[in-house]
């Protein structure tokens, strides 16, 4: 049975430190939802699991699971299960009794504490490796073994420190499909601190941005990346188009021109942001200003990954960065029209 936390107003100050980690953090993660948290180092994310399990607690503000305020519960009595970027197994173990030992110390018999761990050994596909030691696997078998274990005591919440981020890409892909299955297998409300927005996109229904120790923004994925709350959260989303302008009348003009962005944006000074991902770019054929779009010339091709990306320079020196159409090479120095879609524009505060 999984649970909602809900963090109201929380602050954190360690000792004597000048700047607390956490200050006024309001944070609701729906029952059965995976939020990531997001965010630069030293931003507060691990600070922020620590206090909802118990392991550090707040110096102002509340924190509540499943509707009940946790303060002085003891972190083993929260219904929290935890997975650090180090898997910390018991090293004298076994697989199976690492995975079995919750249900084991909770009173459970060797042997039905042992059929318990392997239903959690089969769910992180692991089932024939229970008699091996711990020193016998693999690291990203070791973080299988972890997740395994912490889903066997049953907790409410799952929440999840980086756990990933010590494994190969390949590797962390098969575990973003492991959190996929442990997600339609058990719905645990799961909580992941990570420094990789992809990797957040890849398994979160939504991402909480965090910066200094506040909560940016807390959004759906697409909202995140298309509808930012700020350049800051744009930035760490890994936006590259800040345009500054004035919306009037759903359309924001700058020297670019005058781009429609969705009805109801306030009126006033505005920085138009733009997904690089999303805007099209073609070639302009002839020297008419486009209706569709907005006319500049390339001065850069770069290879990013497997796709390349081009600066696209306007009258006023003003740049756009564009994902290029895969295929076609011959863009340098070009004339080209930028198409930007409503859904990938937004406005946010100068
Ligand atoms: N036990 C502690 N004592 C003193 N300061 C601490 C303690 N734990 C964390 N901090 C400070 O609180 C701030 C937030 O730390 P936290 O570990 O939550 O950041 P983080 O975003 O998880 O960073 P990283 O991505 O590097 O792990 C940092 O400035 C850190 O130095």
């Amino acid at each position: 049975m999984s649970a909602g936390v809900l963090l109201h107003e929380v602050s954190k100050s360690f000792g004597a430190a000048r700047t607390p980690a956490l200050t006024g953090v309001t944070l609701a993660v729906a029952d059965g939802s995976c939020t990531a948290i997001l965010g630069p180092s030293g931003s507060g994310k691990s600070t922020i699991l620590r206090v909802i399990a118990g392991l550090d607690e707040v110096s102002g503000g509340t924190v509540h699971v499943d509707g009940v305020d946790v303060a002085g519960v003891p972190s083993e009595q929260r219904g929290i299960g935890l997975v650090f970027q180090r898997p910390l197994l018991f090293p004298h173990l076994s697989v199976l009794d690492n995975v079995a030992f919750s249900h084991r110390v909770g009173g459970a018999s060797r042997a039905g504490s042992r059929r318990h761990a392997q239903h959690y050994l089969d769910l992180v596909q692991l089932g024939g490796f229970g008699g091996r030691p711990i020193q016998a696997l693999s690291g990203g078998q070791e973080q299988r073994v972890a997740i395994a274990r912490a889903l066997a005591a049953a907790p409410r919440v799952l929440l999840l420190d980086e756990p990933f981020s010590a494994l190969d890409p390949a590797l962390r892909e098969d575990m973003h499909l492991l959190l996929d299955d442990v997600r339609s297998a058990l719905s645990p409300t799961i909580i992941l601190v990570t420094h990789d927005r992809e990797e957040a996109a890849a398994v979160a229904d939504r991402i909480a941005v965090i910066h200094n120790g506040a909560l940016l923004q807390h959004d759906t994925v697409d909202r995140i990346y298309h509808r930012p709350a700020s350049t800051r959260v744009s930035r760490l989303m890994g936006g590259l188009n800040e345009i500054p302008g004035h919306v009037h009348g759903a359309m924001h003009v700058s020297p670019l021109g005058q781009v429609p962005v969705s009805p109801g944006t306030p009126e006033g000074p505005g920085i138009l942001v733009i997904r690089h991902e999303a805007i099209e770019v073609s070639r302009c054929t002839d020297n008419e200003p486009s209706a569709s779009g907005v006319v500049g010339h390339v001065s850069r091709v770069r290879q990013f990954g497997p796709r390349r990306m081009v600066t696209v320079t306007f009258g006023d020196g003003s740049e756009l960065f564009a994902a290029l159409p895969p295929g076609d090479g011959m863009y340098d120095g070009c004339r080209v029209v930028l198409t930007l879609p409503t859904e990938a524009v937004s406005v946010v505060p100068r």
